[in-house]
């Protein structure tokens, strides 16, 4: 027979991209594997996954809105819409195990797999975790780690740290500089700086490149401007008028990125921090202050620490971002260090792990 795996999370890239890199690994090991995707309607998997060959369908569900109350007048019919939807995936489906990753579709989904007595497996990118992976924890088979420290969260004998799945496209990245930055129609003889504000772009990081982009390319360097929503059209502008900057909302091909760069300039979410440890460039994090606990700052304190980065706060980051990427610049002992030291963080097999690991107990 035919295994059957159910793989339910998303909301941002954060979410989405490992969960195709264990899709993809699992996948790999057993071609005969049937996966299917749970996501939330109207967020990026719905895109994302089908363009990475998986098929999908999306619940109704929607989170609580913090900002404006009424707007969650309708979130109770949503549960419970979006429950009889989960009932009827099941039924027509039939798993053999779901995998939570993260994000609205995660928690209704493992929640009736475990009412069913289905085999659940969740994976916390982030050394912090929240109140409904800490619940389903509780009844999971196992639950997948980046780091230590977890038996805060979750019960000590089903923790399996493995390390944050990267997709094998930069896991596995042979890519050299010089067929990079063709790709971005910049030249072989500027260092390269890469933005990357996170899956769904920063506008603080943005507001401090467009403040200080003429010091930047005074400063001999260029740019591949990833910008999210935020800002896009002024930042398109902005591109148009300099040769030595290419922008984009979103880039598609991130193995291009990360090998086209000499320092990049980020959000530390969990998934940008494993990727660049993998990618082992300099980089200067401008964590997201807003983010639960503000995990984004611990991750980025973890390499930080280390002497693999530099930190800079985000009510800083307009005036100070930019200055720092230019030392940076200048700074090749410190680029060299750097990068020596994430080499020795990257992990480049989570994706395997977490693989093997399912598929031994189904
Ligand atoms: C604001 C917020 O709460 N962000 C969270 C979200 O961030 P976010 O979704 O930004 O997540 P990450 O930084 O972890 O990962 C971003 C992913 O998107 C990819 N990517 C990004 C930009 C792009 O143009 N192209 C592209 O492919 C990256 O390669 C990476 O795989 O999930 C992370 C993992 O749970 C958390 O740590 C972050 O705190």
């Amino acid at each position: 027979m035919h295994k059957k795996l159910i793989i339910a999370g998303g909301g941002t890239g954060g979410h989405i991209f490992p969960a195709i890199a264990i899709a993809n690994a699992l996948q790999r090991k057993d071609p005969s594997i049937q996966i299917l995707f749970v996501g939330a309607k109207g967020k990026m998997e719905m895109e994302k996954v089908p363009q990475a060959g998986y098929a999908i369908e999306g619940l109704d569900i929607a989170g609580f809105n913090r900002s404006s109350l009424i707007k969650n007048i309708a979130l109770p019919f949503k549960l419970v819409k979006s429950f009889f939807q989960v009932r009827k995936i099941f039924k027509a489906f039939r798993p053999d195990a779901v995998i939570g990753v993260g994000g609205y579709s995660t928690f209704p989904v493992l929640k009736y797999a475990q009412s069913k007595r289905i085999p659940t497996f969740i994976h916390e990118s982030n050394s912090f975790a929240g109140k409904a992976n800490i619940l389903l924890g509780k009844n999971a088979t196992k639950v997948f780690t980046a780091t230590d420290g977890m038996e805060k969260f979750f019960p000590a004998d089903r923790i399996l740290i493995t390390g944050n799945p990267v997709r094998q496209s930069i896991a596995t990245m042979n890519i050299s500089r010089e067929t990079a930055l063709q790709y971005f129609s910049l030249s072989p003889d500027k260092i390269t700086v890469l933005v990357v504000g996170g899956s769904l772009g920063a506008r603080s990081v943005n507001e401090a490149v467009a403040a200080h982009v003429d010091e930047l390319l005074k400063a001999g360097l260029q740019l591949i401007w990833q910008t999210g929503k935020t800002l896009s059209k002024e930042a398109m502008e902005i591109a148009v008028a300099h040769k030595e900057i290419w922008a984009n909302e979103f880039i598609t091909e991130m193995q291009y990125a990360y090998a086209a760069a000499d320092i990049i300039m980020a959000r530390a979410g969990a998934m940008t921090v494993a990727e660049i440890c993998v990618a082992q460039k300099p980089v200067i994090f401008v964590p997201y202050p807003f983010a639960t606990e503000d995990h984004q700052t611990v991750n980025a304190l973890q390499l930080v620490n280390k002497g693999a980065a530099w930190l800079v706060k985000d009510e800083a980051a307009k005036d100070t971002a930019i200055g720092k990427v230019i030392e940076l610049a200048k700074d090749e002992a410190t680029r060299k260090y750097m990068s020596g030291v994430l080499a020795t963080l990257s992990v480049t097999d989570a994706d395997e792990r977490v693989a093997n690991e399912i598929l031994k107990t189904i």
